[in-house]
């Protein structure tokens, strides 16, 4: 059932007149876990979302092994959501299921089962009729991380999972990045934490527009690797690009 390898041939993305990326070439492999790290404004999000399909190149090509959308499962950054749409918990987690139900297929008793299983491993059992709009960002992001449990994706891309989250739900949400990852699932995330990266994803690509390194990440991060991304950065802003982005 596993099938190839999503392969990046000299990829570029534009928006209007700007050039969000630029010839980034590589592949992620079946079943590996890598970070997409880089200064802010990098094109990381962008690429992301080109991925999907979402968004079409300028140049190059992606080739995704396969045509089905089904294929990809997406976690988009907390600022993209609106909470404000009248969603409880459980509306929430069983979007995941519209690829398999349809949107107006009704929930099966399987699939409501499916969608407590999902709240219970991340610890949200009890909170189904809550509004979406009251939760927390650490409980928001653990509904969506059941979202992504049930639609059961061969590759997973989440963008800053982590970013303003507690340190209890990052724990726990690593675990299940982990667990989809030791299933033979492909994971792709885009993260700014050089040591959680380090202690957690062996492959990075690290890259500011343009690429940097993509490889192991003890190759990819080396300290000479983030100073040509500073650099870079502070090409394209004429600023630095913030606090923590230092070798
Ligand atoms: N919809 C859009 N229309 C026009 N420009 C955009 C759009 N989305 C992003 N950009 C621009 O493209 C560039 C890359 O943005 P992108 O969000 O992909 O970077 P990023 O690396 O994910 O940044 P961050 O770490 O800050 O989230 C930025 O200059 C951004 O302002």
């Amino acid at each position: 059932m596993r099938q190839g390898a999503v392969r990046l041939n000299d990829v570029s993305i534009t928006y209007d007149r700007l050039l969000a990326v630029q010839g980034i070439t590589g592949s992620f492999e079946p079943g590996s876990l890598t970070a997409i790290a880089g200064p802010n404004g990098a094109g990381k999000s962008t690429l992301l979302k080109a991925v999907m399909g979402e968004l079409s190149l300028s140049s190059g090509s992606i080739e995704r092994g396969t045509s089905k959308g089904s294929r990809f499962g997406y976690l988009p950054q907390a600022a993209e959501i609106d909470r404000h749409f009248p969603l409880s918990v459980a509306d929430t987690v069983m979007l995941g299921m519209w690829g398999r139900t349809g949107a107006f297929g009704g929930v099966s008793r399987e699939a409501a089962r499916k969608g407590r299983d999902a709240l219970q491993s991340v610890g949200l059992e009890g909170l189904e009729r809550r509004h979406i709009g009251t939760l927390s960002a650490g409980q928001f992001q653990r509904v969506l991380f059941a979202r992504l449990l049930l639609q059961d994706a061969e590759i997973i891309m989440l963008d800053e999972p982590f970013t303003a989250i507690d340190a209890g739900t990052t724990r726990d949400l690593l675990a299940i990045v982990k667990r989809w990852n030791g299933a033979g699932r492909t994971v792709i995330a885009v993260l700014h934490d050089f040591d959680q990266i380090r202690a957690h994803f062996p492959q990075t690509l690290l890259m500011a527009r343009r690429p940097i390194s993509w490889g192991s990440t003890e190759t990819a991060l080396t300290p000479e690797n983030l100073l040509r991304a500073r650099t870079m950065a502070e090409n394209l802003h004429g600023h630095p690009p913030g606090e923590g982005f230092a070798a």
